[in-house]
């Protein structure tokens, strides 16, 4: 319930810290900053640290301190106020050699929520973490503590490659005019999605004006093309630069502080966010959820340079812009995700989402995890949930009938490496922004799975979550 600590000089022993909630703490006798004089009759001053801790594992019964008070000890710790905090970076005290006792320490991954209620020391606070019962904290490193240790991890590898530096000089040699700076950045967005030959050769094999409102695969309610797009261009779709981006990059910071957030009936919705593996049934989930709940849950309109085709006009599905336009509110940063298909643009914007937001409906899209920090905003408060697939026997079992779309356009059942592909992808993406996830769900059976989703989404609208602290404590429309 304590830790110790040598003057190197005068060579005594002084209680460190407490350990909120351990046994020390209860008894309200000891304090940081109180010299340690003798334990059970024997004097310590002078003994090494390991020393004593050897006395106290060699004691049976009552243990006896002789101490002398520290004259002006710091407040307590019952008194300091918690700060809740969501882990933004992973953590094992067993792997790190700087930690005053590893024993004592607790470690965590990205996205735990942890209860923060000692920061008197700048290097190491105490913490528990929620959801828990346990009444004692533990050792964590402070923000400044993990932040020098990642910057000193920044530094020491070796380049850092910065894909937005790549993409303006690669658009700057391919420019007659450099000054034209609205024409450079459709450059950068024309590099950013060069196609592929895979995606040309989707171009040849679907070269039918008409196949957006026919074909097997026609997903009612949505758009083929779009969809298409979607299914095709994972990894091209707009990417932000890690490395330099302030809030992604290694040397953001480690915790987010948050508070309980409860929405107002007469606040807007939430925006409800999925993200998952490709072919884990986002869309699938997404489309089912709608169709059940038309009145209630929308998906944002998506923006489209193609032309209108006849019989359009009567239920567009479709923003149709011209292309001048849509590169106007790329530069302008108003798409969530964007791309080319068939040598027409598509894309989510944030216009579209206000819009079903507008209009009291809760607004469901679902967008590369990349791509969810851009949408964490006071004014959307996302709530994200992560699809992911059941355990290989039960994906396999369930996705007996599934398809998924060729890069021909074929309309295939899912063989072994499709179901390898999904489960790595969705473990590495679990890795990698399980911080940013409100909760993670498994989509086995479709029907449970979607009413599960459902009850979420109320629950998201309708119950105290935790959200950023910046989302709550200030009206500022960002
Ligand atoms: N729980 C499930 N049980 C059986 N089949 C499912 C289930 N979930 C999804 N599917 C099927 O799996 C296939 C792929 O789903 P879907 O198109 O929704 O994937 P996705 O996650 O949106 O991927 P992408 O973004 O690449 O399109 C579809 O045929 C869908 O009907």
């Amino acid at each position: 319930g304590a830790t110790i600590r040598k003057d190197e000089e005068t060579g005594e022993i002084f209680i460190a810290r407490v350990i909120h909630g351990g046994l020390a703490d209860r008894s309200g006798l000891l304090h940081p900053g109180d010299l340690l004089v003798e334990v059970n009759g024997n004097p310590v001053v002078g003994l090494d640290p390991e020393q004593v801790i050897q006395i106290l594992m060699d004691s049976q019964g009552t243990i006896l301190f002789k101490v002398l008070p520290n004259e002006t000890p710091a407040s307590s710790s019952c008194c300091a106020k918690s700060v809740f905090v969501r882990a933004m970076v992973d953590y094992c005290p067993l792997q790190d050699t700087s930690i005053p006792c590893p024993d004592a320490g607790m470690a965590f991954r990205r996205g735990d929520l942890l209860e923060v209620v000692d920061q008197s020391d700048e290097r190491w606070w105490q913490a528990r973490k929620l959801p828990s019962a346990a009444s004692c904290a533990r050792l964590i490193p402070s923000a400044g503590r993990l932040k020098s240790k990642q910057r000193e991890q920044w530094w020491s590898q070796p380049s850092h490659v910065h894909t937005c530096i790549k993409a303006c000089d690669l658009c700057c040699l391919s420019e007659e005019d450099p000054n034209q700076t609205d024409d450079r950045q459709v450059a950068e967005v024309k590099t950013l999605f060069l196609l592929s030959a895979e995606l040309e050769e989707v171009h040849a094999a679907a070269d039918d004006p008409s196949s957006d409102t026919g074909g097997s695969f026609y997903l009612a309610g949505f758009r083929q093309s779009f969809c298409l797009w979607r299914r095709t261009s994972h990894r091209r779709r707009r990417q932000s630069c890690t490395s330099c981006s302030p809030t992604l990059s290694s040397l953001s910071s480690p915790y987010e502080e948050v508070s309980l957030y409860q929405r107002h009936p007469e606040e807007k919705h939430r925006l409800i966010v999925l993200a998952g593996a490709s072919g884990v049934g986002v869309n699938e989930l997404r489309k089912r959820l709608i169709k059940t709940n038309p009145l209630s849950l929308q998906g944002p309109l998506p923006h489209t340079t193609r032309p209108i085709r006849a019989g359009e006009l009567a239920k567009p599905e479709y923003h149709f812009v011209s292309k001048e336009l849509f590169e106007y509110m790329v530069v302008s940063h108003r798409f969530v995700e964007y791309g080319e298909f068939r040598g027409h643009l598509y894309g989510t914007s944030i216009d579209a989402i206000d819009d079903v937001l507008r209009r009291g409906q809760i607004c469901i899209v679902d967008v590369e995890p990349h791509n969810v920090q851009m949408l964490r905003t006071s004014r959307l408060k996302p709530f994200v949930i992560f699809i992911k697939p059941p355990s290989p026997e039960r994906l396999r079992e369930t996705r007996r009938e599934a398809r998924i779309i060729s890069a021909q356009l074929h309309l295939l059942l899912l063989q072994e490496d499709d179901f390898l592909q999904l489960e790595e992808a969705s473990r590495l993406l679990e890795v990698k922004y399980r911080h940013l996830f409100d909760r993670v769900l498994v989509n086995e059976d479709l029907q449970e799975c979607c009413s599960r989703l459902f009850s979420l989404i109320q629950e998201a609208q309708q119950e105290p979550q935790w959200t950023p602290v910046g989302w709550t404590s200030d009206s500022t429309e960002d």
